[in-house]
């Protein structure tokens, strides 16, 4: 049977659509679309669409801030109202200081490219923050390091950043160079999403832009929708899915000043495993690694296995996150969040 569709049109599958998410439709749903949601504002959303961008309207009660970048939406084709989200494979977001709800930075990713530059930027604490928080959401980091055309010792980036986390992918590469950049090919296939994160000016926009390049005729427009400032230079102000070179898709976001952690313990274990994996050999069930007799870590940094820097930054990370991590008491298990403790 062949289909009849407009010469320009995306396949859904394109996007990024799944059977995860065929699976959620009820019979009764089929008549509606399914969208992408490609950016979010304060007060309206907008989704790419197999016939391109549109412009979306909530339902009664809900808030955009309900809504993450590349989320999947079932859509009244009539009134272009959204009538609900569907469940998520993944989800990125961040805790905000002075804010209890956690943000909301992209959904449904496949990889998170940790960006940073063989430069003063390359920090292996902020690294390391990135990792805890992709781990917890369910997707694949890769740190993507710029720069690489600027840099003498790009080996020895490339080594620290491998050491941060068991089996990561580690990528050295010129964000301005489209064949340089085409190391990132792997992870960018049709229907594969990435987000990529690192702070203001390590070369994110570059890189999408780079792999927003077309090549040729089978390439997608580029849909995402970004914003310029007063000077009418190109910054990042808002999050936006983009559909990339190869068939991908790609979430840019805003450079992040602060990255606090909770609610991330699965990923530190995942991060730390080294860590994690010699803890249960302690002495003491409830050792903290820093003081006790017969403590396995203590032993690993005495032996020269553990970087005792690594161990510092692990109970910095796992200290805060247990601080922001909400527990559950009372009878129904309802969750309070302590006050988190003062910045020093
Ligand atoms: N030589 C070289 N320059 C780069 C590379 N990556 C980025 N740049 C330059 O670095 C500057 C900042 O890059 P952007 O792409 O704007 O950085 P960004 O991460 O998107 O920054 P925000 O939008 O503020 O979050 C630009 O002038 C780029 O041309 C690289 O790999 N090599
Ligand atoms: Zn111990």
């Amino acid at each position: 049977m062949t289909q009849i569709s407009a010469p320009s049109a995306t396949p859904l599958a394109a996007l990024g659509w799944s059977e995860t998410f065929e699976a959620q439709l009820t019979p009764e749903e089929t008549a509606l679309a399914p969208m992408r949601i490609a950016t979010v504002h304060r007060s309206r959303v907008t989704a790419l669409s197999p016939s391109g961008a549109i412009k979306l309207n909530l339902f009664a009660h809900a808030s955009t801030t309900d809504f993450a970048v590349g989320d999947w939406v079932l859509v009244d084709p009539e009134t272009n109202t959204i009538t609900r989200r569907l469940e998520r494979s993944s989800l990125l977001r961040r805790r905000t200081e002075g804010t209890r709800a956690p943000q909301l930075i992209a959904a449904n990713i496949d990889t998170l490219f940790i960006v940073t530059s063989c430069n003063a930027d390359f920090n292996p604490a902020r690294l390391e923050r990135y990792l805890a928080l992709a781990n917890e959401a369910g997707t694949t980091p890769v740190i993507v390091l710029t720069k690489a055309d600027m840099a003498e010792d790009t080996a020895g980036y490339q080594t620290r950043a491998a050491a941060l986390q068991r089996g990561l992918a580690v990528l050295t590469l010129n964000a301005k160079d489209i064949d340089s950049a085409a190391a990132l090919a792997p992870w960018c296939a049709p229907g594969q999403t990435v987000a990529l994160v690192g702070s203001s000016g390590v070369g994110k926009s570059t890189l999408l832009n780079t792999l927003a390049a077309k090549d040729d005729a089978t390439a997608q427009p580029t849909s995402g929708i970004r914003e310029d400032d007063a000077k009418g230079r190109h910054t990042t102000t808002s999050r936006s899915l983009h559909a990339i070179k190869g068939g991908g898709l790609a979430i840019d976001t805003p450079g992040m000043r602060s990255l606090h952690v909770s609610d991330v313990g699965a990923g530190l274990d995942k991060l730390f495993s080294e860590i994690a994996e010699l803890a249960p050999e302690c002495r003491f069930r409830d050792c903290t690694h820093a003081h006790e007799p017969g403590c396995a870590i203590q032993a690993a940094v005495a032996a020269g296995v553990l970087d005792p820097d690594r161990l510092e930054r692990w109970r910095k990370l796992d200290t805060e996150n247990r601080d922001n991590t909400p527990v559950a008491v009372g009878a129904r298990g309802n969750k309070t969040i302590k006050k988190p403790r003062q910045k020093r």
